[in-house]
């Protein structure tokens, strides 16, 4: 029988990622959305890149969240390998807090865009956030569950500080 099509894929360059990662996994969960999760790297594992990037759309993948560290040419490439959206998570680094990362996510040359959200956990959280409003445009499911969180987030931010 064949695999379930998972709508969003989650792709990192190293295990060490998945400890950011894991946030937009279980964020995709919240909202119910089946996510597969690979370890990809450009730079280590080339040939699994390009197949990877080359077979995402026509197994039914339809967003890709790519996080890497340093260096984080991952999800540039795999933008320039799929026509798929791609949302790049920079993971933050040891030398250089992130920055590295951040920087080498978002200056993508002009044609090739990676959507690049904010270092470390909030940006992996926020990946899943924003893959699962592209998948909402088409699919009320997914819609419902986005307006859902939105609720909760809401419902959950008291309104008066109280003393620690
Ligand atoms: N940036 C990339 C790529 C890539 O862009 O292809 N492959 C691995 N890495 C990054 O190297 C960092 C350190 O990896 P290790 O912890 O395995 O040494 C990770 O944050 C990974 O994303």
């Amino acid at each position: 029988m064949a695999e379930p099509v998972a709508p969003v894929a989650i792709i990192m360059g190293s295990q060490s990622d998945w400890e950011t990662m894991r946030h937009a996994a279980e964020t995709l969960a919240l909202l119910g959305i089946a996510h597969e999760a690979h370890i990809v790297s450009a730079h280590r594992t080339p040939q699994r890149l390009y197949d990877f990037a080359g077979s995402a759309r026509d197994r039914g993948v339809k967003v890709v969240i790519a996080g890497a560290g340093g260096a984080a040419h991952l999800p540039g490439m795999a933008a320039a390998l799929t026509p798929l959206p791609v949302l790049g998570v920079p993971v933050e680094s040891k030398a250089l807090k992130g920055m590295d990362s951040l920087l080498s996510i978002v200056q993508m040359p002009g044609g090739i865009p990676v959507g690049t959200l904010a270092i470390g956990r909030a940006g992996a959280i926020n990946a899943a956030l924003l893959a699962a409003a592209i998948l909402a445009l088409g699919d009320p499911a997914v819609a419902d569950a986005l307006d859902d969180w939105r609720r909760r987030q809401t419902a959950a931010v008291a309104e008066h500080p109280k003393d620690e």
